[in-house]
Order: structure tokens, then sequence, then C-alpha cells
């Protein structure tokens, strides 16, 4: 697998660390994963039963990326949770001589209609913290607008495209909200400040900023379990979202080594 780190040139990535935000999310990803790299590639935080991370071998698939190891962490819900997990995962790594060169936030989100269905996939093209920034009597300014920071981060073009294509899915940006969005109003705001927008979730901001802080690439990948709008649990579909999630990632290993191929 080769990315393409924020330098611009091309490195090997080999170890990737996959942040969530609740258990049942980590382990539709660690499945996806572990039936398509070899056992034991696969760990996760807390740890899980080998018999759910080692699977895809014992059942007689091909490893897609036998040099590609994986750790998927559940971090918490919300920006800051996922950023307090990814850096402290990021920071015993690099600590340990072992660190992540690619970090990928994942779960399930809202998604923006019509790019994004429920039971989609979505993958960012950029990582926008959605609601970080002040409002004023002209509207919302971005906190990069006030002069502090940055409110989005870019994956590698490249790959995030890439990846994107393979798993046939959304690709645009993917906001960040602390305040899930529950009206029709809110849901044209959010669509009108960023055009092209695919998904909303709580947490890519947070796992992208400490990515960022230790020089390490980042992607976002949501499966969709529910429309952005109106607020309705009944219509919620997290069964398929995160069956969604699991197929997803049992494809994310064949996309990054074919990436390798043409680094
Ligand atoms: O109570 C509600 O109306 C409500 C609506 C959507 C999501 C929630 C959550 O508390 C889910 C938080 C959890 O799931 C991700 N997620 C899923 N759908 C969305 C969404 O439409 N907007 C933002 N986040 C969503 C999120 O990343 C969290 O991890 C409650």
């Amino acid at each position: 697998m080769a990315v393409e780190p924020m330098s611009g040139t091309t490195a090997p990535a080999r170890r990737l660390l996959v942040v969530t935000a609740v258990a049942a999310e980590r382990d539709a990803v660690a499945a996806g994963l572990a039936a398509a790299l070899p056992p034991d590639a696969v760990a996760t935080a807390p740890p899980l039963p080998a018999a759910v991370v080692g699977a895809g071998a014992e059942n007689g698939q091909r490893p897609a990326a036998p040099a590609l190891r994986a750790t998927v962490l559940a971090g918490g819900v919300g920006p800051a949770a996922a950023a307090a997990a990814t850096a402290a995962a990021l920071a015993r790594a690099q600590a340990a001589g072992d660190p992540y060169d690619l970090v990928v936030g994942a779960g399930i989100a809202g998604g923006f209609a019509p790019a994004a269905p429920v039971g989609a996939v979505a993958v960012a093209s950029a990582i926008t913290a959605a609601d970080l920034g002040a409002q004023t009597p002209d509207g919302f300014v971005p906190v990069a607008e006030l002069g502090f920071g940055t409110s989005r981060h870019l994956p590698p073009p490249r790959l995030g495209r890439a990846v994107a294509d393979a798993l046939a899915a959304a690709y645009g940006p993917v906001l960040t909200v602390s305040t899930v969005t529950g009206s029709a109003e809110r849901a044209a705001e959010l669509a009108g400040r960023h055009p092209g927008a695919v998904a909303e979730a709580m947490e890519g901001f947070g796992v992208a900023e400490a990515a960022a802080a230790a020089g390490v690439p980042v992607l976002e990948i949501r499966t969709v379990s529910n429309a952005v709008g109106p607020r309705d649990r009944a219509a919620w579909r997290i069964g398929e979202a995160l069956a969604a999630l699991t197929a997803a990632f049992g494809g994310l290993p064949a996309v990054l080594e074919g990436e390798a191929h043409h680094g």
C-alpha cells in the first residue's frame, strides 16, 4: 500500500489505525478487515475474542494484503473523545517503535440526499468541522476565518478517490458536528454552506486533528444509517449501516494493496 503523506511524497503504509465511536462500529469494521486479512493482522481495543478478529483466513479466504496490520479502536462519541483516543493510540504506537502510517475515522453517519441514501458508503474528500466557529449577526463564521487554526483536513486525494471508487461510495466533504442535525432547515443550511457534502457524523474532525498533529495521513469512511434532516428515530437503519461498514472494510485492504502497486 502507498499513501500520499502530507509532504506530497509517497511512502509505504503497513500499519493502519481505525477509530470508531462505539463498540458496535468497531466490531463491524474488525469483522470486515478480518475477512480480508490473515489471522492476527487485526487487533481491537479493547480486545475482542480471537475467533472474531481472525475469522477471514479460517474461512479459506485469500489474504488480500498480508503486509497490512490494523488496530480498530472504539474511542467514544464526539470530536473531543475521538481526538483524545486517537492521539493516545498514535503516541503509544510511536513510543513502542511501531508507529501507524494511516488513520481512518469510521462509523455510521447521517447522509445528505440524494448523494448518500441509507445503506450507502461515504468517503471524505474533506473532513470539515461544520459547527466550529462563531454565530454572528451575518451568519456562521468558521474558526479559520476568525483567525484560529483550521476547520478542515484534507485526506490524500488520490487515495481517498481510489477508496471511494472501489467501494462505490459517495465522495465529498464529510461534516463533523457536535449537535446532530434535527431539522430540514439546519440540513439545508449545512448543505448550502458545504456544497457537495455527502454525510454528517460526530468524530471525523477530532480523529483528523490528532492524525495531523502526529503527521499521519487520514481518511474518513462512513456508512449511512439515517438521512440528515428532520429527527425521526424510527427511520434509523443501524443494522443496515453496520452491515455496510463490514462490507466496506472487507474491501479496503485490496484497495490499499492496489494503491501500493501504483505508488
Ligand atoms: O437522537 C437523535 O435524533 C439522533 C440522530 C442522529 C444521531 C444520533 C446519535 O446520537 C448518534 C451519534 C453517533 O452516530 C453517528 N451518527 C449517526 N447518524 C448521525 C447523524 O445524522 N448526525 C451526526 N452523527 C450521526 C455519530 O458519529 C455518533 O457517533 C442521535
